[in-house]
Formats: C-alpha cells, sequence, structure tokens
C-alpha cells in the first residue's frame, strides 16, 4: 500500500530536507549508504533501523524523544522507514521498540491537537489513518516490544502488531485511556481492540480508558507475552523466528483475510472519519480539557 497523498508530500519534503537513511548512527562509524554490506545500520531522525538481513528481520527503534509522541514528522519518518522494509524483499519481519527509557510511546501528540486551525487537524488525522493503516495490513510480521509506558496512540501502534510482548515493569502500563481525557477512540481502533481481546472486555477498556499493567494486560490479552526487562530484546526475537518459519504467502494472505473487514471500514470512511475527528478536536471543551492536560504534563517538573 502507497502512503497517501498528504503524507507522501510531507514524506517527500522531509526527504528533501534531509531525513534519510545515513550514518554513522549512534556514534559508530558505518558503512556508507548503499555499501551492501548488509549489517549496516540507518536511521532517519526519529526512528533507528537495525536490519539483520540474513534472518530477514529488521529492529525499527522509536527514538524521538523525550517520549515518542506521534507527531507527523514522526509518523512520516516511521512510515518511510517501513516502506523501505517493505520495498526491500530480504525482510520479512520487524520488531517495534523503543529508544527512549520508561516509553514504548506517549501516543497522539498533543501539541499537534491543540491549537491548530481545522486543515492541520485534517492533515493530522489522515497521518494517523495511514500510519494505523499501514501498520495493520502490513505484509511483514510486526512484533511490538514493549519496553515502556504504552498508552493511546502508542497503544494504537501496538495493537496493530501480530504479536505484543511487554516488560516486566509495574510502570509499564499499556491501553487506550481516551475516554479519561474526554476523548472517543475512533471505530477502527476501537475494532482493532475488540479483535484482540473481544466486545465484553473492549467495553470496560474503553469506556473505563483502562491502563493495564503487565500481569492484568496479560490475563485481558493485551500482550501475549510478559517476560523481565533484559529477556525482552531476545524473547521478541525468538517469537519472530517462529513467526518466519511459516511460509511467508499464506502468513501473508490469512493475515490480510483476518484483517480486510476492519481495514475496509476505515479505508471506505476515511474523509468522514477526518471530518468526525476535525468537528470533535475543534469543540471549545476538546480544546480546553486537552489544553489543561497538556499544561499538567508541562508543570509536572516545575
Ligand atoms: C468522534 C470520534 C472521532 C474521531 C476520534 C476523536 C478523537 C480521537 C482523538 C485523539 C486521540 C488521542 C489519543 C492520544 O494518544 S492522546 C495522548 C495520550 N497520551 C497520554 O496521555 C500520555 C501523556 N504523557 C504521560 O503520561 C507521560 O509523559 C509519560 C508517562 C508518557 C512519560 O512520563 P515522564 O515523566 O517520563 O515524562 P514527562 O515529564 O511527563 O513528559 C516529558 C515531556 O513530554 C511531553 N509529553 C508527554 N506526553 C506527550 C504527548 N502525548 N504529546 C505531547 N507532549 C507530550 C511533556 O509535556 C513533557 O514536555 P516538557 O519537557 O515539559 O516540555
Amino acid at each position: 500500500m502507497a502512503l497517501a497523498g498528504g503524507v507522501r508530500v510531507r514524506a517527500r519534503a522531509l526527504l528533501r530536507a534531509g531525513a534519510q537513511f545515513r550514518g554513522p548512527v549512534l556514534g559508530r562509524p558505518e558503512p556508507a549508504a548503499g555499501g551492501g554490506d548488509g549489517t549496516r545500520r540507518f536511521a532517519n531522525l526519529r526512528v533507528l533501523v537495525e536490519p539483520d538481513p540474513a534472518a530477514g528481520v529488521a529492529v525499527m527503534k522509536l527514538k524521538s524523544p523525550p517520549v515518542n509522541s506521534l507527531s507527523l514528522e514522526f509518523m512520516t519518518e516511521f512510515l518511510i522507514s517501513l516502506e523501505k522494509l517493505e520495498n526491500d524483499k530480504a525482510f520479512r519481519g520487524v520488531v517495534i521498540t523503543s529508544d527512549c527509557p520508561g516509553v514504548f510511546s506517549a501516543g497522539l501528540d498533543l501539541t499537534e491537537l491543540c491549537g491548530q486551525n481545522p486543515a492541520h487537524y485534517a492533515e493530522y488525522w489522515k497521518a494517523v489513518q495511514e500510519l494505523w493503516l499501514r501498520l495493520f495490513l502490513s505484509n511483514m510480521v510486526l512484533v511490538a516490544a514493549i519496553n515502556g509506558v504504552c498508552p493511546a496512540g502508542g497503544c494504537l501502534m501496538a495493537l496493530t502488531c501480530d504479536v505484543r510482548v511487554l516488560a516486566d515493569n509495574p510502570k509499564f502500563v499499556i491501553g487506550l485511556k481516551e475516554t479519561q481525557l474526554g476523548i472517543v477512540v475512533p471505530f477502527w481502533l476501537k475494532d482493532n481492540l475488540v479483535n484482540t481481546i473481544g466486545h465484553r472486555a473492549s467495553e470496560h477498556a474503553l469506556q473505563l480508558g483502562l491502563l493495564f499493567p503487565p500481569a492484568e494486560a496479560l490475563q485481558v490479552g493485551i500482550v501475549d507475552q510478559v517476560v523481565p526487562e533484559d529477556q525482552l530484546q531476545s524473547t521478541a526475537l525468538s517469537v519472530m523466528a517462529r513467526w518466519m518459519a511459516i511460509p511467508d504467502h499464506a502468513r501473508h494472505l490469512t493475515k490480510a483475510m483476518m484483517r480486510k473487514a476492519t481495514a475496509d471500514s476505515l479505508i471506505k470512511h476515511r474523509d468522514a472519519d477526518i471530518q468526525n475527528f476535525v468537528n470533535f478536536i475543534s469543540r471549545d471543551s476538546i480544546q480546553k480539557t486537552l489544553q489543561v492536560y497538556l499544561q499538567k504534563l508541562k508543570q509536572k517538573k516545575g
């Protein structure tokens, strides 16, 4: 699936501005781009990709400090990196994890949702839809190695994956807390959750805006495994190895068959969903709530 119009335009702008694969990364000298040794890492500004072509797997590390919030730039760069892997036949699986200590992703970037104009909200929501669709319908096996708190939009990313492994730390909660902020999750994300944990559990989780700590997350089924923090990466890779043993075409066609109806319901109503979001987020009452919440977050330190 190609990037949607607005996101593609922004992607091109980012690429022109130099947000493309480069080395060295993390201060280590690496072969020049296209060096072809199959071991080099590549990165744009906010996503670090560590490829292991021999295994057919890449690890994508979200590194948009401080909290990997889903800004337009971050989502665009993430999708560029994902598309690069999708287009490279060497890669059949991706582990998604965080490079920001203690936070997988803080979810949607609240500064994108506050005090902006309707055109911005529309562009932003289109990018959120695109992120979800591209991940949800990815041909590749996606394993989320969740090494930090994972609320709302962070959970959105994790829910698109085929498998979620959560590090066992009581601070690492996961869930869709939107109602706690006075926000309603979009229907397609609700469907994604229902597909994952069932209808009744979703009713409770969504209405109460529940954030599950590891043991509860495992019990309700929003994650598939909880492991000690120091075993997260190795567990994610061994889960991946199991999935990689299945012939790709059969696995992918099965995944597409299982996910088609849920994805189609958004694809058919993308514009209406954007309009709905713009109307909702532009309301004075919602703006006020989000601004107060953002201020509280900022005052936490002071
Ligand atoms: C009718 C229906 C139609 C359509 C659908 C309608 C509506 C749907 C609309 C929106 C859906 C929204 C879903 C979301 O994702 S909203 C975001 C939810 N996320 C959160 O509530 C998490 C907030 N953050 C935190 O709880 C914490 O930051 C933390 C636990 C992730 C990390 O804690 P730390 O103590 O490590 O870090 P902090 O000091 O709190 O934060 C550092 C820094 O980062 C800023 N920040 C944190 N989160 C966000 C964010 N989500 N967006 C933007 N910025 C964020 C925070 O303010 C600090 O900034 P400063 O350094 O002080 O400047």
